[in-house]
């Protein structure tokens, strides 16, 4: 039971972490006031709050933040009542000072992301997240991209450094049905009660809530989600669907099904600069395995280079990039210009 007898699973909503990457970093601190406090009052038990890329992802590889997001972190401590705020970090964007800086603004949970076969480049972070108290989560990325048994052992590595939760993560939207089941039953088996198994799913195939409740199903015990979809690509697992669909099943998460509908529509809806959409470039990258977080990196070059975003996209599944890697679309952009 995760955290609390009255609920079977905790869900996350990454709205404004992973909606970053949607909304090009360009939050505010009135919208994270406005949707920590909705999210809040629905009875979101989680609220993730950074930089899409995480802490000290404003840069010019990944773009700037039109706001320094310990300030937004501040804002969303400020706001909450009840629910804890997390926030992201990649080891090497961020250092270890911002994790002490987002605990000293009042942040509880430090989730630390390493690409799936990189779990080794997180334990230090951990270390220093449990000895300032904080609460852990790891994320295995690209978690499509290596079979179950190679995703236990980096999730061994991260639960041994002191790491309280591992996420199969579905960057790419790309795992289907009992691919994402049978990756969480392999980290369940392998973490037995020395770490809780997460999911965390992505919307390029259509397939976010169906994903997560099969983890659910496989002993996942935190689940994330984003309102309205807000996340990169096709966005993430939609929070509000999740919720009602697991009522439906008597899983108990503590969120209120009308709030949290009618927060996607009247807070979350008008602070997004579009739907994200399961449209080309987003099936592109849920068929071939390409990271979220790429689609507005391919869409600003297709347009510069006056190439087609999928093609970019298809050819970065081709060489199976992995994060880190935005600036070979730039050079994919300008070879596809050239054969043009
Ligand atoms: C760049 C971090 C990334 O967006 C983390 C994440 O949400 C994912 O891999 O899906
Ligand atoms: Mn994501």
């Amino acid at each position: 039971m995760p955290y609390s007898a009255d609920l079977d699973i905790r869900v996350t909503d990454s709205s404004l972490r992973d909606g970053s990457h949607a909304k090009q970093h360009q939050f505010t601190v009135e919208h994270v006031r406005s949707v920590v406090a909705a999210l809040d009052d629905a009875g979101v038990p989680v609220i993730e709050v950074t930089h899409g890329d995480g802490l000290g992802g404003s840069s010019f590889n990944y773009g700037f933040s039109h706001t320094p997001e310990q300030e937004l972190i501040k804002a969303a401590v400020a706001t909450a009542t009840r629910a804890k705020i997390a926030f992201l970090m990649l080891p090497g964007l961020g250092i270890q000072d911002d994790i002490r800086e987002a605990a000293d603004n009042g942040a509880s949970i430090c989730r630390i992301a390493t690409h799936c076969t990189e779990a080794d480049i997180s334990i230090q972070h951990f270390g220093l997240a449990r000895e300032l108290g904080l609460e852990t989560v790891g994320f295995l990325m690209m978690a499509h991209s290596r079979p179950p048994e190679v995703l236990a052992r980096q999730a061994r590595i991260m639960a041994d450094a002191g790491c309280e939760c591992v996420y199969v993560v579905d960057s790419a939207g790309a795992l289907i049905m009992e691919q994402t089941s049978d990756r969480v039953a392999a980290l369940v088996a392998e973490l037995g009660s020395d770490a809780q198994v997460g999911f965390h799913g992505h919307e390029n195939l259509g397939l976010g809530v169906a994903n997560s409740i099969l983890a659910v199903r496989a002993g996942a015990l935190q689940i994330d989600g984003s309102t309205r979809r807000f996340g990169a690509g096709a966005g993430n697992t939609p929070v509000e669907a999740f919720a009602a669909a697991v009522e439906r099943l008597g899983i108990r998460t503590g969120i209120d099904t009308i709030k949290i509908i009618d927060a996607a529509e009247d807070v979350v809806r008008p602070i997004m600069d579009g739907e994200c959409l399961l449209d080309r470039m987003a099936l592109t990258m849920g068929y071939t395995g390409v990271y979220s977080s790429f689609l507005k990196h391919a869409d600003r070059q297709a347009k510069k280079y006056g190439v087609p975003g999928a093609e970019i996209l298809l050819e970065a599944g081709r060489r199976k990039l992995v994060g880190g890697q935005e600036d070979q679309l730039i050079e994919i952009a300008v070879a596809l210009a050239a054969k043009k």
